[in-house]
């Protein structure tokens, strides 16, 4: 477990102390997905560079695992880095080096692996993240999502307990982003690995995290399970990247809830109940009709989920809002 007590950040900038993280307090579970989500800007890579101590903290204590982190000397933090292995949004991966040298990089340079020991640690990550055909290429040989798998290799090399990504999947395209989101969920599951991650896309958060933490000026603003955070988002800040997610344009919204007669209900559902059928026999009951204003059927993590907006007229709406709240779905009245 990695316990943020109070911890903050500030920068020297011409002899000034700017804030970038201010005091902030929360745990991250081990074994789980975490996000980080905030615009540029927002203090998401300081926070994530705290973890491995690339940043120092300028207030406040980490404790993983019980320890404090914080005070450690050189060779405890050296041998605590490996413990943390870290991928980056432009890869990082030595051009000089084959895949094989650039995944046995980080095992050479711990000093405290034999040369077997290397080659088949090297073998065994090369076949995890399928890339055993391609060891002995060079990185400009290999396309951005083969790099990486590479720089996910690397990073597992020394069996780290905790992973960092930050910003992984920003360079590369939409199919290349969800085959190494696959892959950091199978590593996750497999391996049992804490992953904390940061994006600027909710879309990323929804398809691969446990929790999610919302950044806003150097603040976590709201903060909780990806289903709660992603479908009943409270921050405006919050807001904006789910909708930014499901293109909404909310103006747009505001302005089609005008043209829209009746009531306007948004309704949540989530799991299995997503597919039953549940607004018809509804409408049968109640005798309200309904028009769809907007709708998404999707899924957060592996849990499907369906979310409508819908103008319902006629009918008696107390006994339409009863029988969808006693069938779990969540209503919330937007006018
Ligand atoms: N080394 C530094 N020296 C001075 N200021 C810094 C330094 N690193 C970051 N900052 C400032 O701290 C604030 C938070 O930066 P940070 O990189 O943590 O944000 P971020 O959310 O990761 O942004 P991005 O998504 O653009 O990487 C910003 O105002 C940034 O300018």
């Amino acid at each position: 477990m990695i316990v943020f007590d109070q911890i903050e950040k500030s920068y020297r900038v011409g002899g000034k102390a700017i804030p970038a993280l201010h005091p902030t307090s929360f745990a991250i579970e081990t074994g789980e997905v975490f996000g980080i989500v905030g615009h540029s800007g927002a203090g998401k890579s300081t926070l994530v560079r705290l973890i491995n101590l690339l940043e120092h903290p300028t207030g406040g204590s980490i404790k993983i695992d019980g320890e404090d982190v914080t005070h450690y000397n050189a060779a405890q933090l050296r041998a605590f880095r490996r413990n943390v292995g870290m991928i980056f949004q432009h890869f990082n991966l030595l051009s000089s080096k084959t895949v094989n040298d650039n995944i046995a990089f980080p095992m050479k340079l711990a000093g405290i692996y034999t040369k077997t020991e290397i080659q088949q640690r090297v073998a065994e990550l090369l076949e995890l993240v399928s890339l055993s055909e391609h060891a002995t290429k060079f990185p400009s040989q290999l396309s951005g999502g083969q790099k990486q798998r590479v720089g996910i290799a690397r990073a597992l090399a020394c069996r780290p307990t905790i992973l960092l990504c930050d910003e992984a999947t920003s360079a590369l395209d939409p199919q290349t982003t969800q085959s190494v989101l696959k892959l950091l969920a199978d590593i996750n599951r497999e391996l049992g690995l804490t992953i904390v991650l940061i994006t600027h896309e909710m879309d990323v958060v929804r398809r691969v995290c446990d929790r999610v933490a919302v950044m806003d000026a150097g603040r976590v603003v709201e903060m909780g399970p990806v289903s709660d955070v992603f479908l009943h988002p409270q921050h405006p800040t919050t807001r904006d990247f789910v909708f930014e997610s499901e293109n909404v344009d909310s103006l747009e919204l505001q302005q089609d809830f005008k043209k829209a007669k009746g009531r306007i209900l948004r309704l949540t559902f989530k799991g299995e109940s997503t597919y039953d059928p549940l607004l018809g026999s509804v409408a049968r009951k109640s005798g309200v009709d309904f028009s769809i204003i907007s709708g998404r059927i999707d899924h957060i993590k592996d849990t499907p989920y369906g979310q409508l907006t819908l103008a319902l007229v006629g009918g008696d709406l107390a006994v339409a809002m009863a029988a969808l709240e006693a069938a779990d779905v969540h209503v919330e009245v937007m006018n």
